[in-house]
């Protein structure tokens, strides 16, 4: 069946909410942070590794994966989890944003987005259907619909015309899914409309009338002030239904993420964990600590001396620093491994302090603690 979400408790002084995912591959407790899965993997974790964790859910990338390894080998693998040896819970983004992020010289129609493939240039079409389809021989469980994430800093006009194409794809997209899909996938529409309330009113809406399994709010982390991501996000939220997931995609830092469930929010995805870390950067509960620092040389205590994951119980910054000195791969996998850690806990804990009516007081000692 597609997914179920159950609501499990409000916070009192917040729109913040405890709630469970039922999927045909599991439970997903949110509040939740998903680790990004691009090519088929989360960069340097073994799903071991990701279990032990707290990761109940990852991304995988339909514009990668369908360029490599392509869906005939996906299709023959009998899907994403058991290509990677993950089977949990697998959301995947519908393409159109990595095609504006990674590829060239692409045009987009009615129809749908054509590109040329950044890896050997080769020319390729998206349509609504097309990108279902895609996620389907992926088997995702939590599948997005197609649509355009225009820039931050896009006018009015064509915010407007982008985010009326938006829905109608979502439309063309839904109808491909409830006939193609297998009856345990779910798919999530996406409310686009830039900066422009009355846009996100009317993107909000429209997109509500039809019966996705979820909603997504697009369009953001993309160039936006944090005042400005904040006010989008506050307004928007309310208008997506209450029995149903909500997802900010592309978010974030701490605060992003504090910001995001306080607004109700449910999921969360974001690079940043992974990708700061193999730059040598920790996060840790006082803030973000650059390992590689010389202060660091002789610095024999862990990362964060208040987590008590593999990398801080058994290594010290002195070691890691050592490691990404000398650019070796165990150096990014064990911040990595940390960073993951570090933001699947305080999901933990968010969840904690909203079943106790304190989410807001442990919102004011993380920010406190970690320099916000
Ligand atoms: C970073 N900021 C941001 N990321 C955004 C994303 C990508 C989210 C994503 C999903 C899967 C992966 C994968 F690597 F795991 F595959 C990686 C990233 C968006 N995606 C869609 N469809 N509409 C949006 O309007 C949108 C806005 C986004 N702002
Ligand atoms: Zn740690």
């Amino acid at each position: 069946m597609a997914l179920k979400y159950e609501l499990i408790k409000k916070d009192k002084y917040s729109n913040a909410r405890v709630g469970v995912i039922h999927t045909a591959h599991g439970d997903i407790p949110t509040p939740i942070f998903m680790p990004v899965g691009t090519l088929g993997t989360v960069k340097t974790m073994t799903p071991e590794d990701l279990l032990g964790m707290g990761a109940k859910i990852i991304l995988g990338n339909t514009y990668h994966l369908y360029l490599k390894p392509g869906m005939d080998i996906m299709k023959k693998a009998g899907g994403l989890h058991k290509f990677m040896n993950w089977d949990k819970p697998i959301l995947t983004d519908s393409g159109g944003f990595q095609v504006f992020s990674l590829s060239d010289n692409r045009k987009i129609t009615e129809e749908g987005v054509t590109f040329r493939s950044h890896i050997d240039g080769s020319k390729h079409l998206f349509t609504p259907e097309k990108s279902i389809s895609i996620q389907n021989d992926i088997h995702s469980d939590i599948m997005m619909s197609f649509d355009e994430c225009v820039d931050a800093r896009a006018d009015y006009d064509y915010v407007e015309n982008s985010m009326k194409r938006t829905l109608r794809w979502a439309k063309r997209g839904l109808d491909y899914h409830k006939e193609h899909s297998h009856p345990d996938q779910s798919l999530f529409g996406i409310v686009q409309g830039g900066m422009f309330k009355d846009l996100r009113e009317r993107s909000a809406r429209e997109t509500t009338a039809m019966d996705f399994d979820g909603f997504s709010i697009g369009g953001l982390s993309v160039g936006e002030t944090k005042e400005e991501m904040i006010d989008i996000l506050n307004f928007t939220t309310p208008f997506l239904p209450k029995d149903k997931p909500r997802y900010n995609m592309g978010v974030g830092t701490p605060d992003y993420l504090f910001e995001s469930f306080e607004a109700g929010i449910d999921m969360a995805d974001c690079v940043l964990p992974t990708r700061i870390a193999r730059n040598g950067t920790a996060l840790t509960s006082r803030g973000r600590l650059v390992v590689k620092n010389a202060a660091y040389k002789e610095d024999f205590t862990s990362l964060d001396h208040e987590c008590d994951c593999y990398t801080c119980r058994n290594y010290s910054r002195a070691y890691i620093r050592h490691l990404m000195n000398v650019n070796e791969i165990l150096g990014a996998r064990l911040l990595s491994y940390h960073n993951l850690y570090f933001l699947l806990k305080m999901c933990e804990n968010i969840r904690e302090a909203i079943m106790e009516d304190r989410f807001l007081d442990y919102k004011k000692e993380f920010y406190d603690k970690y320099g916000y």
